[in-house]
């Protein structure tokens, strides 16, 4: 078979799944270092590699009846590729084709070509059928994470196997971009896809990038105008710029100085300000103590799977437990910085008992702190994703209509 060519962006979605599978690289890691291709090529890498990590078992469940014995990792993510054009891209069946035979030869599995080439044309006609038949949110969830998210799982799993829209946190005032949808909640939602940078209002610092419920932890702090806010775990800071919109004096801690400087740079664009300090918040201490801290714990991630479906391959059930440890700890720590009578809010970007009710019922029994349920008010048109003790628990299934959100927990606590 004569040779055909690959392109950069199938060259560079092959080395995505690469650092993902066989390296066990988070996606924004691998994108980094693919920095030396042109913007556009990067992007549409990412979509193609986000689509395969995304529906990897139901595209290996096409592509394996099509298949009499397991071929090499490489060619078979070759074959995924060229599936995700096929049946979840929309791109024309020879281009697909070609590309992924392509591919093939330049990254060395040449004598595949013939396999790549034959078993995508058989797709190609017939795999969107098979695919329409399969259980895909079930085959394209790991058996623990599906066990783990009980009655909400069918529904958790049904919103992964969409990309997630583009939400914006408006400063008070600013008007939403063009096209964008007003949640119920104060969000701006624009399509899956939308280059944020585009916006008119981007640079002028009209709104910065936040999921919808990621902006409802912050909020839960009442009104913070004038007051001592202390933000730990704070980079890349979309919620310390919500506390400072609303008035708060913050002080932002984080211990990754680079992701403080990001922090301190979608600040200045916002024009906000906020004290910031690179410390442990495990040994940091204030003085005076505050009387409201918000606490964005470190998590498994498992509500941002929209956003980074690689989190489907790469976390393990021990992890979960490993979070769960670093999180009692912060919120020992958090607990000490807090003033008698004082406010904190613990949110987690998860969907795992265990790091959310579990750790505040833990809390609350250990640290002389007691839950200030949440008002039905308090989140509009969410009053579902508020739980029989008062704390907020959002997932990808709700708002099914408007485009989901991401999983996230949130619990508020009085110190006694
Ligand atoms: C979930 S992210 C915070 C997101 C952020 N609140 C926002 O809204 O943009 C968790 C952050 O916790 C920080 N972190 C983890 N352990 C920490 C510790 N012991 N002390 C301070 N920061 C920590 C990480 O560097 C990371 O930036």
């Amino acid at each position: 078979m004569k040779p055909q060519t690959s392109d950069p962006t199938r060259e560079a979605a092959f080395a995505l799944l690469s650092a993902v599978f066989d390296r066990h690289a988070p996606l924004d890691t691998a994108l980094d270092s693919l920095r030396a291709i042109p913007a556009r090529d990067r992007a549409a890498a990412h979509r193609i590699a986000a689509a395969v990590l995304r529906r990897t078992g139901s595209l290996d469940a096409v592509l394996d009846a099509y298949l009499t014995k397991a071929p090499p990792i490489p060619v078979r993510h070759a074959l995924r590729i060229g599936t995700a054009q096929l049946l979840l891209l929309g791109a024309p069946a020879h281009a697909a084709v070609s590309t992924a035979v392509g591919l093939a030869h330049a990254r060395g599995l040449g004598k595949f070509a013939g396999l790549v080439n034959a078993v995508l044309r058989r797709v190609a006609t017939e795999g969107k059928a098979a695919l329409d038949a399969l259980d895909a949110p079930r085959l394209d969830t790991p058996q623990w994470l599906w066990a783990s998210w009980g009655a909400d799982g069918r529904a958790i799993a049904t919103a992964h196997q969409n990309e997630a829209p583009l939400d914006l946190s408006l400063k008070p005032g600013a008007k939403p971009p063009e096209g964008a949808v007003l949640l119920p909640t104060g969000s701006a939602r624009l399509p899956a896809g939308t280059d944020v940078t585009t916006l008119a209002g981007f640079a002028d610092g009209d709104f910065w990038v936040q999921d919808a419920a990621a902006a409802l932890p912050a909020r839960l702090l009442g009104d913070v105008a004038g007051q001592r806010v202390l933000d730990l775990c704070a980079a890349p800071g979309g919620k310390t710029a919500q506390l400072a919109a609303a008035g708060a004096i913050v002080t932002a801690l984080d211990r990754d100085p680079a992701r403080l400087e990001r922090l301190r740079g979608n600040l200045a664009r916002l024009d906000l300000t906020a004290e910031t300090i690179a410390a442990d918040a495990l040994e940091w201490r204030p003085e005076p103590k505050f009387d409201a801290i918000l606490l964005d714990a470190p998590c498994s991630a498992t509500g941002t799977i929209r956003r980074h479906p690689e989190i489907l391959h790469l976390r393990r059930k021990h992890d979960i437990a490993a979070c769960a440890a670093i999180q009692d700890r912060l919120l020992d720590a958090a607990a000490s910085m807090l003033t008698p009578g004082g406010r904190l809010v613990y949110a987690v970007c998860s969907l795992q008992n265990d790091e959310g009710a579990e750790r505040i019922d833990a809390a609350c029994a250990r640290l002389g702190l007691r839950r200030d349920p949440l008002e039905p008010g308090e989140v509009p048109g969410l009053t579902e994703a508020i739980t029989a003790s008062g704390d907020l628990a959002t997932h990808p299934g709700l708002w099914p209509d408007r485009g989901g959100m991401d999983g996230f927990f949130a619990a508020r606590l009085i110190r006694s």
